[in-house]
């Protein structure tokens, strides 16, 4: 199956005209430039014959269709294809340590509409386990720290849950960190290993806010509160339109009677956190302090991932000169540099790393 739709799917449903057509296919070809990728190889007609069947959403102008193209297109350019730029990476990387950064939801496991279902594939559990054996690796993710381990199950991992509110890693080796909020523990393996909350404070009272809101919102039909440990998920995904202003007043009120507590929104989701000064890109930072990298001239970090509070760690990665990916095949604001279009495409890029990395052993390092 190929990973790319070919670009003619944007075809509308009724006839074009050859003009058309023609546009369309200059732009195909200048799309697949841009992604670093062969032209394919099928005729027009099995092109046309997929587009007819790809196009699912219907209704969509053709005017439109390539309008928006176009936007994919100048959006590509301002954020090249991690694939296809994967040998300016490499050697932008070289004589530093490669670390990988990973999201989890929509990065390495599609969206799905019930939140309790977003498994990985073995295919790219697979792939994230061979880049942790080549390099370290770590997902710092929305969920709680033991549902993404549970989700994920690689011992040689590290994980960061919460929006970095939690995360197990080395003993730090910086005396900067609060140790009132680092508990020793132990791996799957025996090893010893720190987990750091740095909003342990707070935990009292995300769970009377859970309670509360839960019996508040009992009447709301589909909406979903995800206990996430530090932070609350309010899922309206499956929320009428016309509900959807109750779920933001609730949340809001929280807020008002909670003032030690904000909301950031994602995919289809209100987040409840903690005020305090800390999100994915200080558990980035926590976690490449840990693992001996304070100093950003030995290392090349790479993020990937695809929803908003994935900009944190983007804005660190810039200032450290890493290499941030953002997980989007529509144009979007971001602080990324480089694109993927899917998790897919995601996969295929752990899979071209570790393989790198198997094929240099000198500059890869094994833990
Ligand atoms: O930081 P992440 O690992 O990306 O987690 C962010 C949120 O992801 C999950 O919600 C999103 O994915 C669900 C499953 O595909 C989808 O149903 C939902 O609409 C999305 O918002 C997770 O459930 C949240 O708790 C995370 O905060």
């Amino acid at each position: 199956m190929s990973l790319h739709p070919h670009p003619l799917f944007l075809l509308n449903k009724s006839s074009p005209d050859p003009s058309q057509l023609m546009v369309l296919v200059r732009i195909a070809a200048k799309l697949y430039e841009a992604m670093g990728m062969k032209r394919s190889t099928r005729s027009r007609s099995e092109s046309m014959s997929k587009s007819r069947h790809d196009h699912v959403d219907g209704g969509c102008r053709g005017g439109e269709s390539i309008a928006i193209d176009q936007n994919y297109i100048s959006w590509l350019k301002e954020h090249p294809s991690a694939l296809s730029s994967f040998h300016h990476m490499i050697n932008a990387s070289k004589g530093k340590q490669i670390v990988v950064f990973l999201d989890y939801d929509g990065t390495l496991s599609p969206i799905v509409s019930d939140p309790e279902r977003a498994f990985m594939s073995d295919e790219m559990r697979a792939a994230v386990h061979d880049v942790s054996n080549c390099f370290p690796t770590a997902i710092i993710s929305g969920r709680s720290l033991k549902k993404v381990f549970d989700f994920v199950k690689l011992n040689e991992v590290y994980y960061s849950g919460s929006h970095g509110m939690e995360t197990m890693g080395p003993p730090p080796k910086n005396k900067s960190y609060d140790s009132k909020y680092h508990q020793r523990s132990f791996d799957n393996e025996g090893n010893e290993v720190i987990i750091f909350q740095p909003a342990l404070d707070f935990l009292p009272a995300v769970r009377k806010i859970s309670s509360e809101l839960t019996e508040r919102m009992k009447n709301i039909q589909g909406v979903m509160i995800e206990d996430n440990k530090f932070c609350l998920s309010v899922h309206y995904r499956h929320v009428k339109d016309e509900d959807y202003g109750r779920v933001e007043e609730e949340v809001q009120l929280m807020l008002v009677n909670n003032p030690d507590f904000h909301m950031t929104r994602g995919n289809k989701v209100l987040e409840i956190r903690p005020s305090i000064q800390w999100n994915k890109g200080d558990a980035l930072k926590y976690l490449l302090d840990t693992l001996g990298f304070q100093n950003s001239h030995d290392v090349f970090p790479i993020y990937i991932g695809d929803d908003r509070t994935d900009e944190d760690a983007f804005k660190v990665l810039r200032e450290r000169g890493g290499y941030p990916i953002i997980v989007s095949s529509t144009p979007r604001e971001t602080m990324a540099l480089h694109s993927l279009r899917n998790p897919l495409e995601v996969q295929s890029f752990l899979v071209r790393l570790s393989r790198w990395g198997f094929d240099s052993p000198t500059t890869s390092h094994p833990q």
